[in-house]
């Protein structure tokens, strides 16, 4: 087994609380495991999902993402380490809302060489890359010249998962993103994202309320008082 994520002492604490958010002694998520963390509302699974990518810095614990400590990195580095290396599908999407389709999925190639090399190895162009993830996600071609704003929140969100999978990161980070989609869409959702992951043998952290998509996933995880703790079959390692 091959961890790609390794966390020892992570203790966040946000300004002017006295109790951590997130207080986890050690946790090890391996290459490919889809792992999935619910959670109530206010738990922290933001905030984790956010330390996870470098987006909130905490510089005293051990987040070790691909052998990188990226606690240790400065702002820039730890940006271009989540261009590089991470799709992160947002709670809101968080799609450029007058780009077109296309474009807003091309940008991550722009924002990494490392990705945009990847998917020209692979697909030929990032133009191509583009083309072929959107249409894996029953994006229509008739959508891929549209400003992101004129889509279905649906639409959006494919849009923002295929975004995630250009490049071929080696993890994918996705938080509640199927919370304002109708069930039908939800399970199509999700197993194009899970055999997308599998295809580029990613890992899928994934945040969700809806307990009932738990068996698409091999790793299940609650936090619960600031802590991460696996729920069914134990395979990885947390205190
Ligand atoms: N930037 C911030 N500054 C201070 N406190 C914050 C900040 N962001 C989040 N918090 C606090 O941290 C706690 C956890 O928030 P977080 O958004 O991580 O929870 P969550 O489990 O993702 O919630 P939800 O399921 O409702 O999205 C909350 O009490 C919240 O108020």
């Amino acid at each position: 087994m091959q961890p790609v994520i390794k966390i020892k002492n992570l203790c966040h604490i946000w300004p002017n609380q006295t109790q951590p958010v997130i207080n986890i002694n050690q946790l090890e998520i391996q290459k490919g495991d889809t792992f999935f963390i619910q959670g109530a509302s206010g738990s922290g699974k933001s905030t984790f999902l956010n330390i996870l990518a470098g987006i909130i810095s905490n510089q005293t614990s051990e987040v070790q993402l691909l052998n990188s400590n990226i606690s240790q990195l400065s702002n820039k580095q730890r940006d271009q380490f989540r261009a590089n290396h991470i799709g992160y599908i947002f709670q809101q999407f968080n799609l450029i809302n007058y780009l077109t389709v296309l474009e807003n999925v091309m940008l991550a190639c722009q924002a990494s060489n490392i990705r945009a090399a990847r998917a020209i190895k692979k697909h030929g162009s990032i133009q191509s890359a583009a083309h072929f993830y959107l249409s894996q996600l029953n994006i229509d071609e008739s959508l891929l010249h549209k400003q992101a704003m004129r889509l279905s929140v649906g639409q959006q969100q494919r849009v923002a998962a295929a975004r995630a999978l250009i490049g071929q990161p080696e993890i994918i980070i996705a938080d509640e993103p199927t919370s304002s989609l109708d069930q039908q869409n939800v399970s199509t959702f999700i197993e194009v994202l899970i055999s997308q992951c599998k295809k580029i043998q990613a890992t899928l952290i994934f945040v969700s309320h809806d307990l009932t998509l738990k068996p698409h996933f091999n790793s299940h995880y609650i936090l619960n008082a600031n802590n991460l703790k696996e729920q069914d079959h134990a395979v990885h390692a947390n205190d």
